[in-house]
């Protein structure tokens, strides 16, 4: 690798860190070094020269050949080095919201190292599924800096919040496949907060970024959509015993509560919030239902539904567009059910899918889906999210 070459440190060498967000930034014309706690990951990628970025669309397959990519154990003093170098431009992260706090201290080292260097600025962007994700990062890594380092950090570093999609799932890999190569759906889309990343713009454009000054519409167009569709065919197809998000999405009953989640309901508040044209976001729409039902991603329910806990959380995708649609008066149950049937998502190999089955256990379902919501006992909400609980449950969860 020429050492002059501009680098980029991602976070995450995982589904969309290899399958998405390394390829995009190769192709940008970046060394990517990608860090992780995977030993073995970070082995493939110094021995490999490439690895292969399959596109399992049903009418097409292609094979994208990456290089120019490095490992680096994310553990380590080796990644805090890699921010002193005059070469680095931008640093990316996909390893899961809930990893966040722990690279917070690694990035705050790093630019306290590039900052003793005395070396220029840097973006930062964080790639995961959540609001404000960047934002969350930038004060995780505040809170172990020195009082000078982020005064440094003020002037000198773009944290710039985003929303990212591609559907990435793990990837079976065939014989003539490496450990590495990863199987993506061709569409793709990184939306990027414009003023964030204009502060310090990145020495290389990004290709296939869209930079906006609106990112609030498209993040949550993105979440209380795609990944509000997406949970509730997998909680409801996780029910029916199917294995994958196309099986579960061609089962017409499943099909018709996620579009009536999507279109009349989560759609119509973001309609109504962010004034999108009705043409397009019906678009938007029959894309995602055409994705989820592409057979070649072989999507599990179980990754889809994965951290139940997470999703539930106020503002993510379920009780995010549940709470924007109330607010404008809109129905609800179609959403309600999704919500119903993640509190039965009892996956025993998702450690958030057993916690939340431990407490209703504990505690009653009738409580535990108060304080997880937020919606109180003997209320509509509540009372709606119940009843919808113990029709899925009476159906397909009770033992005749
Ligand atoms: N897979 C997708 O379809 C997709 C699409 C858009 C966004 N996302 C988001 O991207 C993020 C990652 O999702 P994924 O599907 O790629 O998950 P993944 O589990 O495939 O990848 C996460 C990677 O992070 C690594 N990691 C864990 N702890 C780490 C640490 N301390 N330092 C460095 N690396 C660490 C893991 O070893 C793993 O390789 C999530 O926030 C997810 O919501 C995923
Ligand atoms: O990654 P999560 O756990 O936040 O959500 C699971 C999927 O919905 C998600 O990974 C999608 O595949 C992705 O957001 C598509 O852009």
């Amino acid at each position: 690798m020429s050492d002059k070459r501009q680098k980029a440190i991602h976070f995450g060498a995982g589904n969309i860190g290899r399958g998405f967000i390394g390829p995009l930034l190769v192709n940008s014309g970046y060394h990517v070094i990608f860090a992780d706690v995977n030993e073995q990951v970070i082995k493939q990628l110094n021995d490999q020269d490439s690895y292969n970025v399959l596109i399992l669309d049903e009418d097409e397959e292609q094979i994208n050949s990456i290089s120019d990519v490095s490992g680096v154990v994310s553990t380590s003093d080796d990644i805090v080095k890699e921010f002193a170098s005059p070469e680095l431009d931008i640093v990316t992260t996909a390893v899961g919201p809930s990893i966040l706090e722990k690279i917070g201290q690694t990035i705050a080292q790093g630019l306290h190292a590039r900052r003793e260097a005395k070396q220029g600025p840097l973006n930062i962007i964080a790639c995961e599924n959540m609001i404000n994700q960047t934002s969350t990062l930038r004060n995780y890594v505040f809170d172990h800096l020195s009082d000078d380092d982020k005064q440094w950090v003020k002037e000198n570093v773009g944290f710039a919040n985003c929303s990212v999609d591609r559907i990435v799932p793990p990837y079976d890999p065939k014989d003539s496949d490496t450990p590495l190569d990863v199987g993506v759906e061709g569409f793709y889309e990184w939306v990027v907060d414009k003023d964030a990343l204009q502060r310090t713009p990145p020495n290389i454009q990004l290709k296939g970024v869209k930079l906006t000054s609106e990112l609030d519409a498209y993040i949550e167009r993105k979440l209380f959509t795609l990944n509000c569709g997406h949970a509730i065919s997998a909680y409801l197809g996780f029910l029916k015993g199917y294995k994958t998000i196309d099986q579960a999405v061609r089962d017409e009953e499943i099909r018709a509560v996620v579009h009536a989640a999507l279109w009349d309901e989560a759609g119509a508040a973001l309609r109504r919030k962010h004034k999108f044209d009705e043409g397009e976001y019906r678009e938007y729409v029959e894309k995602i239902m055409e994705r989820f039902s592409n057979p070649r991603l072989k999507d599990e329910v179980t990754r889809v539904g994965r951290e139940p806990l997470r999703k539930l959380a106020k503002g993510d995708r379920l009780l995010g567009p549940t709470t924007m649609a109330l607010e404008y008066g809109l129905p609800t149950d179609n959403l309600s059910k999704g919500i119903a049937a993640a509190f039965l998502f009892d996956y025993e190999e998702d450690k958030q899918a057993v916690e939340l089955q431990k407490r209703v256990e504990k505690e009653g379902i009738e409580k535990v889906v108060a304080d997880i919501t937020g919606f109180e006992q003997g209320g509509k909400e509540h009372g709606t999210i119940l009843e919808a609980h113990e029709e899925l449950r009476k159906k397909y969860k009770q033992k005749n």
